[in-house]
């Protein structure tokens, strides 16, 4: 049968399979910090349950027999609308650490945003694809000659990704419990280049305002500017008057404010005010191909995954993009969706607590 995994490997058949895998191979210390969240992890089970809420209407008799999911990110082609989230010190999972991430995406042609705490260089990560679109990750550190956007510049990159939902860390109780800290082996090379681990300068600037940032950046770096961790409309209208390239709706994969509502809730929300103005995208809570096209449906153009990939790391990040790219183009070919720019919102509604559908 046509869409039969393929050449998927049975033992990891879904993105649950892969954290399972996963799980079981890190040390609690690293599994804890990669799967769990701050205090009672509400928003984090509810970006993966909003998920549900949404219900596909398929169309039928549609001719699916050709499919096409490729889209478009900074300008260059990817093969489907879906990128890797900023996530740090991916040697904590595998060895090759971001580099053997990047050949990931770049074996399947699609975007990485790298993190500012990465434990490669961004040189040597983005040397894995030539012809995949790459964004550096930055907050905006207490030592402002912590050049992270010159270093991206230098590396390839074609966006900066301004997180802005981490003036401080969320509270994690695994952190505290597991007391967490990296091997004495492990550095972030894209900072400390620069200045020492032991620096305070290294860690977020509380006091970061956009109004005095954005011209900063745009003054030192010709970079698209991206906001990564938006919530709320009024800020999407911010970032629209402060000319921005584009908007990363996201709660951090719900590690950072706790209560927080699901970033596709807030993406249902914040979508009529950004769309035809700013570049929207989503992450937080993306585990299958059909989180995918429900995101698109609501609007956004393209979509990130955190865990899912960290968690490729323990058996292949390659084969976590690959299952999400088959359910996908299953979950489109079913729907009566020919290629990405026919999901729209007449393919989703929702599920009312009365049990009516309701349409967008
Ligand atoms: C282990 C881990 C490390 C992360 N590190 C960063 C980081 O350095 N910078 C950042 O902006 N976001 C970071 N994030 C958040 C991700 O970029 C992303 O928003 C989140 O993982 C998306 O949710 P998901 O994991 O449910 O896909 C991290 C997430 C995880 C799981
Ligand atoms: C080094 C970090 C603070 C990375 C991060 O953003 C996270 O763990 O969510």
């Amino acid at each position: 049968m046509a869409n039969r995994a393929e050449e998927l490997d049975p033992d990891v058949c879904c993105i649950d399979d892969l954290k399972s895998r996963a799980s079981v191979q890190l040390p609690q210390m690293y599994r804890d910090y990669y799967n769990e969240g701050p205090m009672d992890l509400l928003t984090l089970r509810d970006n993966e349950a909003a998920f549900d809420r949404y219900k596909i209407r398929p169309k039928i008799l549609v001719d699916v027999n050709y499919i096409d999911t490729s889209s478009e990110l900074f300008g260059t082609k990817v093969s489907f609308p879906l990128g890797l989230s900023p996530t740090a010190m991916h040697k904590l999972a595998h060895p090759d650490g971001e580099v053997a991430t990047s050949r990931a995406a770049a074996a399947t042609g699609i975007s990485m945003v790298l993190s500012s705490y990465s434990t490669c260089s961004i040189e040597d990560a983005t040397a894995q694809g030539l012809e995949i679109p790459y964004a550096m990750q930055m907050c905006v550190l207490k030592d402002r000659k912590i050049t992270l956007h010159l270093e991206a510049r230098r590396g390839g990159c074609k966006a900066l990704f301004l997180s802005v939902d981490n003036a401080v860390l969320g509270k994690r109780l695994n952190e505290f419990r597991n007391k967490f800290e990296l091997p004495v082996d492990m550095t972030w090379p894209n900072i400390l280049s620069h200045s020492s681990v032991h620096s305070d300068g290294v860690y977020y600037d509380a006091g970061m305002n956009l109004e005095e940032t954005i011209p900063w950046l745009r003054d030192n770096s010709n970079l698209q500017i991206w906001l990564k961790g938006v919530n709320r409309a009024d800020d999407v209208q911010l970032a629209i008057k402060l000319g921005l390239d584009g908007i990363v709706i996201s709660n951090h994969g719900g590690r950072q404010l706790d209560g927080v509502p699901a970033t596709l809730d807030v993406l249902r929300e914040c979508a009529p005010i950004a769309t035809g103005k700013v570049h929207l995208a989503i992450d937080s809570g993306i585990r299958r191909g059909s989180d995918i096209s429900k995101a698109l449906a609501l609007d956004a153009s393209h979509c990130f995954i955190g865990r899912a990939a960290v968690w490729g790391l323990a058996k292949g990040v390659e084969l976590g993009i690959k299952i999400l790219l088959q359910e996908l183009r299953i979950t489109m070919a079913l729907a009566g969706c020919r290629s990405i720019k026919d999901i729209d919102s007449s393919f989703l509604s929702v599920l009312q607590p009365n049990g009516i559908l309701a349409k967008l």
